[in-house]
């Protein structure tokens, strides 16, 4: 499903993370793994927001250093701390996401709904608090038919119904539309909600299966 061939990211001098061969296969992911392991830097690179050594590709074909638009439209991201230009609204920001990602036209008002965030929405994401901001960035990751929705971690600052209804959404698109997930948290996501997740530990600057 997703392959990383010769993965290496360095920031100056040092190497973050080595990954020489991985090959996963559809399904759900917890990547686990101490502060400052690697997880974000695992996420931002599969999500083509770093620059690396090596490639990482979708299907065995569609590779990020070859392919990067349609990579792209392939993968979506949820940051562990987002970040918005503060003058748009959350509509605003959605809308862009749904043109750029040729989403659907009741997904928008589904998640928005699930999530809870009619009351806010059309305001400018300046008044937002940071579950609000989060929750934001969680449902941008579901904007789209994306192949692969990478979460860093998500569990952390929204509520816990809030918490409830993403586990949901995370179960419904995977058995619906078998997008795989890779979801960072340093808290085990809740087997009752999802099952047959997978662990993968990012220890020793590299990506172990646990
Ligand atoms: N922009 C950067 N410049 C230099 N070093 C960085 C940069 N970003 C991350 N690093 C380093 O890379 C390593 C991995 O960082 P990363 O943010 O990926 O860890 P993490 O596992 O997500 O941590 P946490 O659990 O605290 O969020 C750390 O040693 C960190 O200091």
């Amino acid at each position: 499903m997703i392959q990383l061939q010769s993965f290496k990211k360095s920031y100056g001098q040092y190497t973050a993370l080595q990954i020489p061969e991985l090959h996963l296969e559809t399904g759900i992911y917890w990547i686990k793994g101490v502060n400052g392991s690697g997880k974000s830097t695992l996420l931002k690179s599969m999500a083509g927001m770093l620059s690396f050594q090596g490639d990482i590709l979708i299907n065995n074909q569609t590779s990020l250093k070859k392919h990067p638009v349609k990579y792209r439209k392939m993968v979506n991201f949820s940051e562990a701390e987002p970040l918005f230009p503060t003058f748009i609204t959350g509509l605003e920001m959605i809308d862009l996401f749904v043109s750029a990602k040729n989403a659907p036209t009741t997904q928008k008002e589904n998640l928005i709904d699930a999530l809870k965030m009619q009351h806010y929405i059309q305001t400018p994401v300046s008044s937002y608090s940071s579950g609000m901001l989060k929750k934001l960035s969680i449902l941008l990751a579901f904007i789209g038919n994306p192949s692969i929705i990478l979460l860093d971690e998500p569990l952390i600052t929204i509520d816990t119904d809030s918490l409830k209804v993403l586990y949901g959404l995370i179960h419904k698109e995977h058995n619906q539309k078998g997008t795989t997930f890779l979801i960072t948290s340093h808290q085990p996501l809740d087997p009752a909600y999802l099952p047959n997740t997978k662990a993968l530990l990012v220890e020793e600057q590299t990506l172990k299966i646990s």
